[in-house]
């Protein structure tokens, strides 16, 4: 009776899990009781569970794979382009650089600086005068060194002699518009310019001279900009690079480029 009913039933048939962990005797009689044809318990009834297919574990690889390569290019886009966004001011432009534009672009560089708002705008002022105007005729690049001075000083050299030095600080000042006439006169000379938080400058013909291995800038960037990010990522002071190749002007802060002309 036993063995008809479990060959003939072998297949179709469900054994109560419950019942084989029990300690009764297994015998034909409860057995029989035990056995529900066609019933299968939960989890049992012979079909492979989806986490354990192939399929499941290709699209946890797609997925991964996805989020991966979004990340990188993520890293990407961002180590590319400016922190804070890119200007409104275009190479093309001309006439004076608008209230607008300057309050717009110092906004954004004073959450990365430190110093005299005032003066900041004086030097983004002067730096996009140079790129606009050129000098005789010609694209101008040159570079402004901006705040922590001494430390900037430290680690810099005079390319020339220093054509400021002997000049009363009061003559010195950004704000002073002979100084400005004077500034880009020598934005000609290779080399930056250094200038105190209170628009003092302290110095032009400057050659920046430390390491630059740390930078991360994106390819396509020449000694100038490298060694002008290099600065800002060892001090506290902002960097200003009137591109003359591009006609740019990038401000540079921390070792990135935090604003950018168009
Ligand atoms: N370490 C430095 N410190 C100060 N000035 C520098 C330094 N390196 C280069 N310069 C100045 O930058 C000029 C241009 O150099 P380079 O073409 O390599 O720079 P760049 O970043 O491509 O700038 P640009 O976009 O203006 O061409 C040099 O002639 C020199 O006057």
């Amino acid at each position: 009776m036993y063995d008809e009913a479990y060959d003939s039933y072998r297949f179709l048939l469900t054994i109560d899990p419950q019942f084989f962990s029990s300690r009764e005797n297994i015998t034909a009689s409860n057995l029989t009781v035990n056995i529900t044809p066609g019933m299968l318990p939960p989890g049992m009834n012979g079909e492979i569970p989806f986490m354990s297919t192939p399929l499941f574990w290709i699209l946890i690889g797609i997925g991964v794979g996805g989020l991966v390569i979004s990340g990188l290019v993520i890293y990407h886009i961002r180590s590319r382009l400016p922190e804070h966004g890119t200007g409104v001011i275009s190479r093309s432009s001309s006439g004076p650089v608008s209230e607008k534009d300057l309050t717009h672009i110092a906004d954004q560089v004073m959450k990365c600086y430190y110093g005299d708002r005032n003066i900041l705008i004086q030097v983004l002022k002067l730096a996009i005068e140079i790129a606009r105007e050129g000098r005789e005729g010609k694209a101008v690049g040159t570079a402004f060194v901006l705040g922590d001075s001494d430390a900037v000083l430290e680690r810099s050299r005079q390319l020339i002699l220093n054509p400021l030095a002997g000049h009363k600080p009061s003559e010195r000042l950004i704000t002073n518009a002979d100084m400005r006439e004077n500034i880009k006169e020598l934005s000609l000379l290779d080399g930056a310019f250094v200038i105190r938080e209170d628009g003092t400058v302290e110095a032009a013909g400057r050659y920046i001279s430390i390491d630059t291995s740390k930078v991360k800038l994106s390819k396509g960037f020449g000694t100038r900009h490298v060694s002008v990010a290099a600065i800002t990522q060892e001090t506290r002071a902002i960097g200003i690079v009137v591109s003359e190749s591009g006609g740019q002007v990038r401000i540079m802060a921390k070792g990135r480029i935090i604003f950018e002309t168009c």
